[in-house]
């Protein structure tokens, strides 16, 4: 356990990188090394974090040189918690010129202290019983200020235009009108007396917030309410809240992790931490089963390689850690489901807001318009024949157009 480490990866720039990447191995750790006694070298080495590579990516104006460098820990250096880990790999050395945290490769002792998603991608299919395509979602839109009854309209009609789930807005706290367990209550009638209609059922994911404290028993309430799915700003809270539902037996529904505030953390070139770990990685390791992120075509857009590493941080091997399902969102219409799939493969959820609630038929032709668009992708066919078959999804891309 002693000789495993953790290896970081950071995109920074210094006259001489390697020694950039000594000076953080030290600095991040034992502070100072070459002027400590040789009995205090001995005492502290098993602590001492070590530059481990060095690879330029460009040179610059001013004669520095772009790249990329390695440091890895010592995994003793951290209790087995994402803000020990984040603090002492990134903590004062975020505010220490430009350095961005791009990458964290975990030994798989250091993992195991992690819960991973409960369910993962495999575990919502099953619960669905939806295992060739990719998932649909609808998000409410909008929440805030509505008569309780508005919103259970608005629940059946997502529901009956044949979504897999409907998720709150992240924006919805101020519940007086709807509170959360009578939510949750009413919406599982919906969703049972939609699917005896439908034969499809569907999960909504209700938004759990409030002190941090009450966090875990407020989840536990919504789950012996009846709840299927918890939507959390993960950002807002931090990772370790995420991490302590993950890790409550007693939290047995999927965790949906929104993006909010990720906007704070990831965008500058030089600064911050890297969409793919912190949306990805981070995530997936503190136990999101679903994660939202800014889809490359919206009008939030993500860069596109970004949007692509970040869902394989959310999908490939990890040491058993289970897979997260990535939710490319913002701006999605049923008109981009041929380039979501193509970017994205089955594995993925395509969630809406606005192309389902937009639709020039409402909410449920809306879905319905999506659910055809995802049978065409799935089956090989384009849009434009599986429209001849849905005046919904022939409405939508008149509205929309085809993907960009
Ligand atoms: C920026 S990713 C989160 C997307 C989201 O929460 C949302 O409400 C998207 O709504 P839209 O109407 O753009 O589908």
């Amino acid at each position: 356990m002693s000789e495993q480490r953790i290896l970081v990866t950071y995109l920074t720039q210094a006259k001489d990188l390697n020694k950039k990447a000594q000076a953080i191995a030290v600095g991040m750790t034992v502070g100072s090394w070459t002027d400590l006694p040789l009995a205090k070298q001995a005492m502290l080495a098993p602590y001492l974090g070590e530059a481990v590579s060095a690879t330029p990516i460009a040179t610059l104006e001013n004669g520095e040189t772009r790249g990329l460098i390695t440091v890895s820990y010592p995994t003793r250096n951290f209790t087995a918690d994402i803000p020990s880990l984040l603090t002492g790999i990134f903590g004062k050395l975020s505010m220490d010129g430009k350095i961005k945290l791009v990458d964290i490769v975990f030994p798989e002792s250091f993992l195991q202290a992690f819960p991973g998603p409960k369910f993962g991608i495999d575990g919502l299919r099953e619960r669905l019983g939806a295992h060739n395509r990719p998932l649909l979602m609808s998000i409410f839109k909008s929440c805030l200020g509505l008569p309780f009854d508005d919103l259970k309209t608005q629940f059946r009609a997502q529901a009956l235009g044949g979504v897999d789930l409907v998720k709150d807005d992240e924006i919805f706290f101020a519940d007086d009108r709807a509170p959360f367990i009578e939510r949750i209550k009413a919406f599982k009638q919906i969703a049972q007396e939609t699917e005896a209609e439908t034969g499809k059922p569907v999960l909504y994911a209700a938004n759990l917030t409030g002190p941090v404290h009450e966090l875990n028993e407020k989840a536990k309430r919504a789950v012996e309410a009846g709840a299927d799915c918890l939507l959390f700003n993960v950002l807002a809270f931090g990772f370790d809240a995420l991490h302590r539902l993950a890790a409550d037996p007693d939290v047995h529904v999927p965790i949906m992790a929104h993006p909010a505030l990720a906007g704070a953390y990831y965008p500058s070139p030089d600064y911050g931490i890297a969409t793919p770990l912190l949306l990805g990685t981070l995530m997936r390791v503190a136990g999101a089963d679903l994660v939202l992120f800014p889809s490359p075509y919206g009008n939030v857009a993500l860069d596109k390689t970004e949007a692509l590493q970040l869902a394989k941080h959310l999908t490939d091997p990890l040491n058993g850690v289970r897979r997260s399902f990535p939710v490319p969102s913002a701006g999605i219409h049923p008109g981009l489901v041929p380039q979501l799939y193509q970017d994205f493969g089955l594995d993925q959820i395509v969630n809406a807001g606005g192309g389902i609630h937009g639709h020039p038929g409402g909410a449920t032709a809306g879905a319905k318009a999506f659910v055809a668009a995802i049978e065409a992708v799935t089956a090989g066919r384009t849009l434009e024949e599986a429209s001849s078959e849905s005046q919904e999804l022939a409405i939508a891309l008149e509205k929309w157009g085809g993907a960009r």
